[in-house]
């Protein structure tokens, strides 16, 4: 099996040690252990959010620490736990995470795909600020796969959503990604969408404190 990241001896601060650790090419692979345990820290450290303080991370047998960081975020994208909405329509905030990137822009009816994906019924020109809290988490989804990045780091995509959407969006994401032969990283608490759709799991294990 192929390896995206592979992790050496990787301590940040207190919150991480982690001896080594793989994670596969595309494959899905769902992150899970206790709160607080770090495994924001770890999609963090995945995409250079932040250095670890010790250790090695290879990104395709490559340091990390010597890919230039718009090029990692090109091809490794994070979407935090939090969806970020920008004042706008609903077309900005799917068009945002282009704005950096070498791919055409998308047309019309690309767009509305997109939003059909993630289930969301509303216009593009409708204002992102009346979404609701999970409409927000759909549109910062479909943002997401617009981008269509090597590496998807998703940190608990769907907490906002009941467990029917839940799955339904997962479930069309992960089929997304796979077609692409993409890889897809996701901290859950979910043991549902664990059980559904991971192929490879890391279990992140709070520290003692020391
Ligand atoms: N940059 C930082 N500096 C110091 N402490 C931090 C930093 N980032 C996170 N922490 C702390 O590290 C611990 C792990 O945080 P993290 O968000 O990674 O956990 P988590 O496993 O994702 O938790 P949850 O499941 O609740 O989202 C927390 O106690 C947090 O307050």
């Amino acid at each position: 099996m192929d390896n995206i990241f592979s992790l050496k001896g990787v301590k940040f601060k207190s919150i991480l040690d982690i001896e080594s650790m793989e994670i596969p090419a595309a494959k899905v692979t769902c992150i899970i252990g206790e709160s607080g345990s770090g495994k924001s820290t770890l999609l963090k450290l995945l995409n250079q959010i932040i250095s670890a303080d010790q250790g090695r991370i290879l990104f395709k047998g490559k340091s990390i620490e010597d890919i230039d960081t718009i090029a990692l975020r090109r091809q490794v994208v994070m979407l935090q736990q939090s969806p970020v909405i920008y004042k706008g329509t609903v077309r900005e905030n799917l068009l945002i995470g282009l704005q950096f990137s070498e791919l055409q822009i998308p047309n019309e009816e690309l767009l509305l795909q997109a939003l059909r994906d993630v289930n969301v019924k509303k216009q593009l020109d409708e204002d992102a600020a009346n979404l609701s809290g999970g409409e927000k988490q759909r549109v910062a989804i479909a943002r997401v796969m617009l981008m269509d990045p090597e590496v998807y780091l998703l940190d608990e995509p769907s907490s906002a959503l009941d467990e029917g959407t839940e799955e339904f969006i997962i479930g069309c994401l992960v089929n997304k990604v796979k077609q692409r032969g993409k890889t897809l990283v996701m901290v859950t608490h979910s043991k549902k969408l664990t059980s559904s759709f991971a192929e490879h799991i890391i279990e992140v294990k709070k520290r003692g404190g020391d």
